[in-house]
């Protein structure tokens, strides 16, 4: 499998570091509601690991909520609504569509319950002499400690101009805060500081590396995350643990409105909660899907009237496949079904290539296209066992990652062995019958996808080369 890296800017092969992928994304700032740019960027991570667990591998993700902010103090100055009223209302309502949107998170840590974690972490940034506390109270992290600063982003320090207010008691005009001094009529906590809050980077860095450890595989998030949010993540993280951090820096491109960023801040929204009602959310999920996610997709209604006709084209593929394995000669194929199961074999292959390479979800998606072309001609008319089982495995592979056909064809990635065994009995029965010529075409078929079977006396086994 390879993944696109930003450090470094390349696709590079994935090594996890063990057999479970860690990943951490960054969540929404709670002070509206999230809108169909964040569904993109939560389901292609959600795409992501559901294709690692089809791999093999476990997968924890973790995704923050940040719940202290400036926006949202902000919102409640201008609503007079305490800000945890506004948390609440827009956090439960980001949590929902989730749900309905088939996203699994394992855990959504939120900054107000890990002020303690983050005060600690700051405190040992402060003695190891990278961050200093100034004349307010607030605490700033020391750029000019930490040597590979600008690598991640490309970004030259210096260029980088955070506005004049809190310069004249900063070191440099590049340093951030990572704990705030509070101003009056503003939530505050108390610390070895004074009264304050946390600044919006040190949130990421405390939380992921409390629940993944000191490093884990992806750190994720927009493209708009890249800097200052990674670079100074990346700062502040491995100037306290003093090695590298994170392994693969993964980041999405943007869903647009007449080409500009959808962003809460421009209020050019579509929010999650209407597009799930209008589309529903196999609909939208295939939408966001049919384009690579580190592609800006321009939003319409008719790149979603598409996404909508593909699923219901889909679903009467599925409807033939079942008739076929209901009624279907089981365990038995013909040379016609042969040749269509190399076929689908094929398609199979495409898939899994498409998806190792850089999760590209387009030419996965294109293989599962022609795959439904396959389904309404040859398997409709040879209705054979052999092409039916496997296209019905294809199909179930791409729900799992995809997630947007029904749920009882979601697969648990260990169903191989069913499809496998499934395959070995029809060649037993061809071998029993003579048809030495068929099994052969069987067995050459799945050595070229990768499954070597092995005949001996006591029958076939197999193995994945
Ligand atoms: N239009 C978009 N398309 C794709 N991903 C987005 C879009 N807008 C925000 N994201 C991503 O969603 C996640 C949560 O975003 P966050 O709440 O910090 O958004 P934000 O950038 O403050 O939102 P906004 O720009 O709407 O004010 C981040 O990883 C962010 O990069
Ligand atoms: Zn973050």
């Amino acid at each position: 499998m390879r993944i696109f890296n930003t450090l470094g800017r390349s696709v590079q092969d994935f090594e996890p570091s063990g057999s479970t992928v860690k990943m951490y994304v960054c969540g929404p700032t709670v002070y509206d509601e999230v809108h169909i740019g964040h569904g993109r960027t939560f389901v292609a991570y959600d795409m992501m690991s559901r294709y690692f667990k089809l791999k093999g591998y476990d997968v924890i993700r973790v995704q923050n909520i940040t719940d202290i902010d400036d926006k949202i103090i902000k919102k409640s100055n201008e609503t007079g609504k305490g800000w945890e009223e506004i948390v609440a209302m827009y956090s439960n309502s980001y949590l929902e569509s989730l749900e309905l949107l088939k996203v699994k998170i394992d855990l959504h840590p939120r900054v107000s319950q890990h002020v303690k974690d983050i005060i600690d972490f700051v405190s040992r940034l402060i003695e190891k002499g990278k961050a200093y506390v100034a004349e307010s109270g607030s605490v700033y992290f020391d750029v000019d400690t930490y040597d590979k600063y600008g690598e991640l982003s490309n970004t030259m320090k210096n260029l980088w101009n955070q506005g004049e207010e809190t310069i004249k008691e900063k070191r440099h005009s590049y340093d951030f805060a990572l704990w705030k001094a509070s101003k009056p009529n503003e939530p505050f906590w108390e610390s070895p500081w004074g009264r304050g809050r946390p600044g919006w980077h040190i949130e990421c860095s405390t939380m992921s590396t409390r629940y993944l450890g000191e490093t884990f595989d992806i750190h994720g998030g927009g493209m708009d995350l890249i800097f200052p949010h990674h670079e100074n993540e990346r700062a502040q993280s491995e100037s306290l643990i003093g090695h590298p951090w994170v392994k693969y820096w993964v980041h999405t491109a943007f869903i647009t409105i007449k080409k500009e960023k959808m962003s809460k801040s421009l209020g050019n929204i579509i929010p999650l909660k209407d597009a799930l009602k209008e589309w529903g959310p196999s609909t939208l999920r295939l939408w966001f899907l049919s384009s690579h996610y580190r592609s800006n997709v321009d939003f319409s209604d008719e790149t979603m009237e598409q996404a909508k006709s593909s699923i219901e084209r889909f679903h009467n593929a599925l409807a033939i496949l079942r008739s076929v394995l209901r009624e279907g000669n089981k365990f038995y194929s013909s040379q016609d079904g042969i040749r269509t199961f190399q076929k689908v074999l094929t398609m199979r292959q495409r898939f899994y290539q498409a998806l190792d390479d850089d999760f590209d979800t387009p030419s996965a998606l294109a293989s599962i296209h022609d795959l439904a072309s396959l389904i309404f001609t040859e398997i409709q008319q040879e209705r054979d066992f052999l092409s039916a089982v496997t296209a019905m495995d294809l199909m179930r592979d791409f729900n799992q990652v995809f997630g947007v056909l029904d749920d009882e064809l979601e697969s648990q990635g260990k169903h191989m062995n069913t499809l496998v065994e499934n395959i070995l009995e029809v060649r037993k029965n061809l071998r029993e019958k003579k048809m030495y010529e068929a099994s052969d075409l069987i067995r050459d078929a799945l050595a070229k996808s990768g499954i070597k079977i092995m005949d001996s006396k006591e029958g076939s086994t197999w193995r994945l080369e």
